[in-house]
């Protein structure tokens, strides 16, 4: 008889089901093939890692770097991090990670290799990352590795120190969701303007609980960075991850890279399976989104969040043009940014410019600024960065560089007047020196708008490297097409086809002249933070003072900033909560006004938030270990940020999903200042006074865990010969992932010390 046919699958069900190591009553446990490590999310996990006695599993699918925390000035003079690193937490998780790698025998590209750079820069670069793999890291951005068919998504820092020990996860599936782009890009339209539209459209809520798929002619024809910008940004989107089907543009990236399967005999066999790698004809999405590349125009953000997008020909909005629930938002970040509704975007000064990050910070994102500059001063346009402006251009990589500057590309920068620094992520995210000041606006190519993202204070428009470009050539927000003499619309003009070449080296030698509570029983809530990893405090009956949110889309940076990122603890936190809206930027004071300043809201075990999309954005685990510390082991909202959500799950605490209806009786119930209990054994939120309760029901293995502090490495770990088994399928089915991150498989690499007389390893 004839096998059963399998129905039509997705390109995300084909990966995902080819991982699946055991599948039981609870959520599924998925093997891991690549895991990135930084230091900004690693040091809690490895001193778990360490208080538990265990091991890195698998040694030869880690791969570590430094990226967040170091200065971009000039390495001329590097001797070792901790004569380098002047700020001394960021030299603090810096030491940390160096001593973490060699203790753990991992393989890493520190400061003095110059194949050092952002995790999501590095991973493609060194061919670490393969179609149909599965890849995390502790950073929410690792979507962009989705370009490959990779399945990537962000982890928090104790699913970081799941995988180290297990090389696996706990994952519940997601749905399908396709965005499909089809026709021509207009001239001068890039990813970062597709990007930008699409979650302009979706919102940032749009793909949560998806795993999106880019598909259409216009993302087909696009270059693997281009494809790598549009993935990044699905976190930005809401989805747990986004992919793209591998296909010839893939495997010729692939061909050569230092870590792409070996020799011809199994380049072959990977080829032929990631041949089968796209989604079969018939198979269903759960969403589908229709775009027409004609109708994207070049892209800002005029506000606080990714969605506030607008085409560069249009104005800063009226509050008054959004449903009225988004009013208040809208009012604060206009106020925020320090735009006044009407204003068209191109007349909005800049006082900074940003060129890098794991979005933009490829050597296809450099070339196509520098052709802007030499455009420009072609079409007798300006050809420096204007007068009052400083801007900097960040490689995503020390080999970015290397390849910008074998290129000429740094000469026609500097000779603009541009800053040209070394690999990291920079003023993507400020953990690092590079900052802007307070109402600094900056044109940006990073993926984040948030409130002082970039330095407490600061005002960040996102937009295209082009983009950028053009407005450190300006000093306000630019279309490009007009500096590269492009015809805009009806009216003729200058085409410039050579700007769409960002695939070809742009060489010197074409350059013009001038290249120019109940809380746990006899535990606060710190030590039972501090207790995760040995297992979790039980979670039953929460019973105390409710603090009621309003706010949409509270993100991750909001509820604990940068700065606070780099403890080398856990616990801590809690007086640095919401930081950025509960105290003064000026005077440090607290914000009477603020809800968790004011008696009752001071000593909350609940937090209610009326808004959607509560904790999306960074995958920081330091959020809920900050809430947690505050004093917080629930949160009830309309919808979570996926990585938040799991964080939550992972610390003890409960993410709660309930209907708008119920939160707005409970922000009413909690405003009154009267207690509310939360009943997890019976699924019910019990109201004050003679309201009846409010049921509810989540995902019984999560209610489980939950009721009974089971610790997630410890379920797994009753699984250690499923792992085994699969392991030696893999072996046997995809040889080439086995054994290549510098080191053998099961083998330590031993690591030497930073410094001027380690000898580099090269490829
Ligand atoms: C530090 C890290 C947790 C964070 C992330 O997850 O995204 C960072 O990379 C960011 O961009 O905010
Ligand atoms: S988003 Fe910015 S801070 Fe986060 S990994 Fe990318 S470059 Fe680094």
């Amino acid at each position: 008889m004839p096998a059963p046919k399998s129905p039509p699958r997705t390109l995300y069900d084909k990966v995902f089901d080819d991982h699946v190591v055991y599948s039981g009553e609870g959520d599924t446990l998925l093997y891991i093939d690549r895991h990135l490590v930084h230091e900004v999310t690693s040091p809690q996990a490895f001193e778990a890692l360490r208080n538990a006695g265990r091991q890195v599993r698998r040694t030869d699918c880690t791969l570590a770097t430094v990226d967040h925390n170091i200065p971009t000035v000039s390495r001329k003079n590097f001797k070792n991090v901790s004569s380098f690193i002047g700020e001394a937490d960021s030299r603090a998780q810096v030491v940390a990670l160096e001593e973490n790698v060699k203790e753990f025998g991992l393989t890493y590209f520190g400061m003095d290799d110059k194949r050092q750079g952002i995790v999501h820069i590095i991973g493609p670069e060194q061919g670490f990352t393969l179609p149909g793999t599965t890849v995390v890291c502790g950073d929410s951005h690792t979507s962009t590795h989705g370009a490959f068919g990779a399945l990537a998504f962000g982890i928090g820092t104790s699913e970081v120190e799941h995988v180290l020990a297990t090389q696996t996860l706990p994952q519940a599936k997601s749905k399908n969701m396709r965005i499909s782009v089809d026709g021509k890009l207009a001239e001068g339209v890039g990813s970062k303007d597709i990007v930008l539209h699409i979650i302009g459209l979706i919102g940032t809520a749009g793909g949560t609980g998806c795993v999106i798929e880019f598909a259409g002619s216009a993302i087909r024809a696009l270059s693997m960075e281009a494809r790598m910008s549009i993935c990044n940004m699905s976190i930005e989107g809401g989805a747990r991850a986004g992919m793209i089907a591998p296909d010839d543009i893939t495997f010729e990236y692939l061909k050569g890279r230092p870590l792409s399967p070996r020799d011809d005999e199994e380049w072959d066999k990977a080829e032929a399976y990631w041949r089968t790698l796209k989604t079969d004809a018939g198979a269903k999405y759960d969403v589908e989104v229709e775009i027409k590349a004609e109708d994207i125009i070049p892209t800002v953000t005029w506000g606080t969040s990714p969605q506030d997008t607008v085409p560069i020909n249009g104005v800063v909005p009226n509050p008054e043009s959004f449903p009225e629930d988004k009013r208040g938002n809208v009012v604060r970040s206009l106020e925020y940014m320090g735009l006044t509704p009407g204003t068209q975007m191109e007349e909005v000064k800049i006082d900074k410019g940003f060129l890098g990050s794991c979005t933009n910070g490829r050597i296809e994102d450099l070339r196509s600024a520098a052709r802007v500059i030499i455009a420009s001063e072609k079409n007798g346009g300006p050809n420096k960065v204007a007068d009052g402006v400083y801007a900097m251009i960040v490689p995503g990589s020390g080999l970015v560089k290397q390849q910008a500057e074998a290129e000429g590309l740094d000469v026609i920068f500097k000779k603009a007047g541009f800053d040209w620094r070394e690999a990291g992520c920079s003023m993507c995210l400020g953990m690092n020196p590079d900052q802007l000041k307070p109402q600094e606006r900056c044109a940006s190519t990073s993926n984040r708008n948030f409130e002082g993202r970039q330095g407490a204070g600061g005002r960040t428009h996102l937009m295209s490297p082009a983009m950028v470009a053009a407005a450190c050539l300006t000093g306000r927000l630019t279309d490009v097409r007009k500096l590269m003499g492009t015809q805009i619309g009806e009216d003729g003009g200058l085409k410039i086809t050579s700007y769409f070449d960002y695939l070809t080296p742009v060489t010197v030698s074409a350059l013009p002249e001038h290249p120019t509570e109940v809380k746990p029983e006899g535990q606060t809530p710190v030590q039972a933070a501090a207790a995760a990893s040995a297992g979790l405090p039980k979670l039953n009956i929460v019973k105390g003072i409710a603090a009621p949110f309003w706010q949409s889309n509270i993100d991750t940076d909001k509820i604990i900033p940068k700065q606070f990122l780099k403890t080398l603890l856990r616990t801590g936190l809690g007086s640095a909560l919401f930081h950025p809206i509960r105290y003064d930027p000026a005077t440090g004071e607290e914000d009477p006004e603020f809800v968790l300043n004011k008696e009752p809201f001071r000593n909350a075990s609940i937090l209610i938030c009326k808004g959607p999309n509560f904790g999306c954005g960074s995958s920081r685990e330091h959020a809920p270990w900050a809430i947690l510390d505050f004093g917080i082991r629930v949160v009830m909202a309309p919808s979570f940020g996926d990585i938040f959500k799991t964080n939550c799950f992972k610390n003890g605490m409960l993410p709660l999903e309930l209907p708008q209806a119920d939160l707005d009786a409970l922000y009413e119930d909690a405003l009154s200042g009267q207690e509310i209990t939360l009943d997890l054994e019976n699924e019910q939120v019990i109201r004050p006074g003679d309201h009846p309760a409010i049921k509810f029901s989540i995902d019984p293995f999560r209610r489980h865990c939950l009721l009974n502090g089971l610790d997630d490495i410890g379920l797994t770990l009753q699984h250690k010969e499923d792992i085994e088994k699969f392991e030696e399928r893999r072996t046997a089915v995809w040889p080439w992932l086995d054994g290549v991150g510098y080191a053998k498989k099961g083998q330590k690499v031993v690591a030497v010390p930073s410094g001027p007389t380690k000898k580099k390893m090269e490829w």
